[in-house]
């Protein structure tokens, strides 16, 4: 597979997906442009119901516009057969959902090594990668533990080390810490933000939470099914 060289990790080209429910059709996305620059950290921040998770769905390659692209790395994820956009998604992607979708019967450990045992990646390799990403999520005391005896905070903290297992150049998160209590969402967002930095990977974090929003590198919003910039002025985003 090419690459381009210095293309963006990820861009959204005129994206349009329509949904058709009985006699509805309901045009979520029009035509939405979205660049994400490396390691840039970019919010999401749109009233319920706009598209944010169609608009992760999509750049996740969990689904395909109806029109436009989705560029990783410069690579048009639309020209590719099914599995090398499932093997493009396995090795770029990283995704965070609101609820942690671990895998109970497994420690945290073997949760972090999962997904990169899928990829190939030595079990041996694999655990030493867990170890570190833990061990950096302030989990390091936890790793042989069951999802079922951590924290809401510490399930949280896995899944995201989980989804940075197999180094991904862009980070998806869907309401990363929405679940939380505040002082809680507040030290998981703060672990996020510091190993995304760290990693240099770019992010796109959907969130209602301005607070969160501010602290990233730039919030966009979606407005008539377009991305736009999201100014200081406008106010509470927060939807029905
Ligand atoms: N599979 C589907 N079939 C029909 N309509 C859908 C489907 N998925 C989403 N929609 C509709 O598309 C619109 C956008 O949904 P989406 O989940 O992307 O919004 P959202 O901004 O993420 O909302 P929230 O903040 O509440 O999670 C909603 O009106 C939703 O009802």
């Amino acid at each position: 597979m090419s690459e381009m060289i210095n293309a963006p990790p990820l861009r959204l080209d005129g994206v349009a997906r329509r949904y058709i429910s009985g006699e509805e059709t309901l045009d979520v996305l029009r035509g939405a442009d979205l660049t994400l620059h490396p390691g840039e950290i970019v919010a999401l921040v749109a009233p319920s119901g706009t598209g944010k998770s169609t608009l992760l769905h999509l750049a996740g390659l969990l689904e395909k516009p109806d029109a436009g692209c989705v560029m990783l790395a410069g690579q048009d994820a639309g020209a590719l057969a099914d599995r090398e956009r499932t093997q493009l998604r396995r090795d770029r992607i990283g995704f965070v959902y609101q609820f942690h979708h671990l895998l109970a019967e497994f420690s945290a450990r073997e949760n972090v090594m999962l997904p990169q045992m899928i990829a190939g990646v030595p079990r041996r390799d694999a655990r030493v990668r867990a170890d570190e990403l833990l061990g950096a999520f302030g989990l390091g005391h936890r790793l042989e533990h069951l999802p079922g005896k951590l924290s809401g905070g510490e399930k949280q903290r896995v899944a995201i080390a989980r989804a940075l297992a197999n180094r991904p150049h862009v980070l998806l998160a869907d309401e990363p810490t929405g679940n939380l209590d505040v002082n809680t969402s507040d030290a998981v967002f703060d672990a996020l933000l510091e190993t995304v930095r760290a990693h240099g990977v770019a992010a796109l974090i959907a969130t209602h939470n301005m607070d969160l929003a501010r602290r990233m590198d730039r919030i966009v919003t979606l407005r008539d099914g377009l991305v736009v910039p999201l100014h200081g002025t406008e106010g509470d985003v927060r939807g029905g």
